[in-house]
């Protein structure tokens, strides 16, 4: 049972600045649409009909990466989904920020620019010093409320997700509060036959040290994406190098290549690697190569195999719980979306308990039709799901639960 206030504890008519998480997938400098909107848009929705003021906060891609913009296209997504008006300002807590929170009207609903343009806000610290930034200390007195419905990055100890609870009433939202009773109850699960999961997407650093501390509560772990080509890497091949523009691979190897390869040591029977790989051919279409016959690093291998996909297959098909932590290729291309989709329709066809999360990864569900009745939990959180099935606490939960604990 969490034991955070959550918003049927706040009092009416209040200006209230809550926290989502509204990092989605970017495609020509846009952000596409995805579950993320249409959950957080039902605690946006009630606490705008309530009559609160409500100022957003979000946060998109980090800097330096592609897929760090403004959020001026999120408003216009969010809106669409929360049926009525979204604002938006192109600053965070400047002046212009201020005066257009200090304007809302009840009911009324205004975005905030991205986080992460703010320099208080990334770097890692301890609660108390993030609620002495002037992020924090410039924000906190136009507001009565707090409120954080980000469960999904709840594991990162940034500004706006940490540093609020310490001097405003805290609550959370519909999506921390629903996401947290269900992968908490996760966590303390048991299951009698075989428990899989698989691993992908890009954030390699995030899922590794997560396979170290799950241990053998996982009987075995299927891996795909850039997870999967570091650890064929740390078993000897010549794949899970960055080619062509490419920036996923050697700093997160530099990152993780003790840790890959104490588990690939200690673990080692239960990690299934990929045997072959997909990667965009000279015609542009999809070609294959099996892993022992690549010769040297030269192309960027954006999907597993035919060949690992028929193996991973049944091994969802005998398991019985799976838990999905990132897409095993670069899926919203379909010629890459072999691997991500076999195993999430192996798992749809069978009768097992089933997580599938991760803000792109849930998203191959409604784009290759599957049918989300048929996984047990979709979560819009990647990261900080994972982490809760070690028993690991979220940082931003804590501060939730803290502030509970004062009033
Ligand atoms: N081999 C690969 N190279 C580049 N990107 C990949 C590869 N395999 C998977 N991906 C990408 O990983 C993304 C999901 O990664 P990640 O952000 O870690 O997961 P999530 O947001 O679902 O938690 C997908 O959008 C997919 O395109
Ligand atoms: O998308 C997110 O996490 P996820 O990819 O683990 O689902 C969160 O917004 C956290 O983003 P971050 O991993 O850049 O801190």
């Amino acid at each position: 049972m969490a034991t955070f206030d959550t918003i049927d504890d706040l009092p009416a008519d209040k200006r209230v600045l809550v926290r989502l998480d509204l990092n989605s997938p970017i495609e020509d400098g846009e952000p596409q649409d995805n579950r993320r909107f249409e959950r957080h848009a039902e605690t946006v929705r009630e606490l705008a009909e309530a009559g609160h003021r409500v100022a957003l906060m979000a946060h998109q891609g980090r800097p330096g990466r592609d897929d760090f913009t403004s959020l001026s296209g999120h408003a216009e997504i969010l809106a669409d989904h929360v049926d009525r008006d979204v604002a938006f300002v192109a600053d965070t807590y400047g002046d212009e920020a201020l005066e257009a929170i200090d304007a809302l009207g009840a009911g009324e609903v205004l975005l905030l620019e991205n986080t992460r343009m703010c320099d208080d806000e990334l770097p890692e610290e301890s609660p108390e010093k993030k609620a002495e930034t002037e992020f924090v200390q410039t924000l906190a007195p136009h507001f009565d409320a707090y409120v954080n419905d980000a469960y999904s990055a709840a594991h990162r100890k940034h500004a706006s997700l940490v540093g609020f609870p310490l001097v405003l009433p805290s609550y959370a939202g519909r999506v921390m509060e629903t996401e947290y009773e269900a992968n908490t109850a996760i966590a303390t699960r048991e299951f009698d036959g075989p428990v899989t999961m698989v691993v992908g997407g890009t954030k390699a650093t995030d899922v590794i040290g997560v396979m170290d501390a799950l241990d053998d509560r996982v009987d075995r772990f299927l891996l795909g994406g850039v997870a999967g080509e570091l650890f064929l890497r740390a078993a000897g091949h010549p794949v899970g190098h960055d080619v062509s523009g490419l920036d996923l691979f050697d700093e997160q190897w530099a990152e993780n290549r003790e840790l890959i390869e104490s588990v690939l040591d200690e673990r080692g029977d239960a990690i299934r690697l990929a045997t072959d790989l997909a990667y965009e051919g000279t015609d542009g279409d999809r070609a294959e190569v099996a892993v022992d016959d690549i010769g040297e690093k030269e192309t960027g291998y954006l999907d597993v195999g035919s060949e690992t996909v028929a193996a991973y297959e049944p091994a969802i098909r005998e398991s019985d719980a799976v838990f999905v932590k990132g897409a095993l290729g670069v899926f919203e291309d379909e010629r890459f979306a072999d691997g991500t989709v076999g195993v999430l329709e192996a798992i749809a066809e069978t009768d097992c308990f089933s997580v599938v999360g991760g803000g792109d990864t849930s998203r191959a569900i409604e784009m290759y039709g599957l049918d989300e009745g048929d996984f047990s939990h979709v979560s819009i959180a990647g990261g900080a799901y994972i982490r809760a099935l070690t028993g690991e606490p979220l940082p931003a939960v804590e501060v939730l639960e803290a502030a509970a604990g004062r009033r």
